[in-house]
């Protein structure tokens, strides 16, 4: 498959280097002074550049007919419109805000415990993420969806990073050093504390969890999420 990647930090050279383990061609490497993108011939795009760049980087393939997967944080006030141009361009789309396997399994733990802990009223909820200081973002991506999936499942109505009241979720961002990224929920009692976590050891699971959704987006228009590319509907 040729894959053209937007964001040629981070995330785009691991992608890189797992595309090429997998037998892809990379046909593009779009970076922040690329002036000219040809699309000709990209079967799939791979997005991972910046909250700013993002919905742009998404609508021009879009309007170049290439599928694109996008793993960028930070933009979601757009989301909306990049799907309805999506469906106007009968193209195909994948954003998620995590990729990898074990952050996708730990979406669905939380939804799950999320249900059981509904109208236990004794146990408060709190968030903590932890990322590397090179981050854009706070909170992260995964946290939000976190606390959306939580706000689905409970009586809670929205994710803060204060306590505003008790029906909103705190979410505590910290920043140290290299750390590619940890998740933890807490649902604290005066008698116990019940703790799920992710721990991410490095960048491998992301980069793999997005080339495998560009494998399985290849041919198809829509807009899609990792539920479907992992089969947990
Ligand atoms: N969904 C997921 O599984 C994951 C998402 N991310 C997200 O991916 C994004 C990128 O993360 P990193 O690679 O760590 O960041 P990074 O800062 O290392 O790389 C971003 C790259 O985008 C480039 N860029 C800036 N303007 C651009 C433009 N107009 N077009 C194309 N590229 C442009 C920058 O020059 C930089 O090379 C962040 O939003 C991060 O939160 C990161 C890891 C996993
Ligand atoms: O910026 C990062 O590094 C990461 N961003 C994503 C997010 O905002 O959730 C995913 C992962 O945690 C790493």
């Amino acid at each position: 498959m040729n894959i053209g990647l937007f964001g040629y930090g981070k995330m785009g050279r691991m992608i890189e280097q797992i595309a090429l383990e997998r037998g892809h061609t990379i046909v593009a490497k779009v970076d922040v002074n690329t002036t000219d993108v040809n699309y000709n011939g990209m079967d799939v795009a791979i997005d991972f550049s910046t909250p700013d760049s993002a919905f742009h980087n998404i609508t021009s393939c879009f309007e170049h007919g290439v599928p694109i997967i996008s793993g960028t944080t930070g933009w979601l006030s757009d989301y909306d419109k990049a799907v309805s141009f999506c469906n106007e361009k009968n193209g195909a789309f994948i954003y998620a805000s995590n990729f990898s396997l074990g952050v996708n399994v730990f979406f669905e733990l939380n939804s799950y415990l999320a249900k059981i802990m509904s109208g236990l009223n004794q146990y408060g909820v709190t968030m903590e993420e932890i990322h590397h200081t090179q981050k854009l973002d706070a909170p992260s991506g995964t946290a939000i969806t976190l606390a959306e999936d939580i706000i689905e499942n409970t009586d809670y109505v929205a994710w803060n990073s204060e306590k505003e009241n008790e029906r909103t979720i705190p979410i505590t961002s910290k920043r140290e050093g290299t750390v590619p990224g940890t998740h933890t929920i807490s649902y604290e009692s005066k008698v116990d504390d019940i703790e799920i976590k992710h721990t991410a050891h490095n960048r491998e699971g992301f980069a793999l969890g997005a080339v495998i959704a560009a494998e399985w987006i290849k041919g198809k228009s829509g807009v899609f999420s990792m539920k479907d590319v992992l089969n947990l509907r």
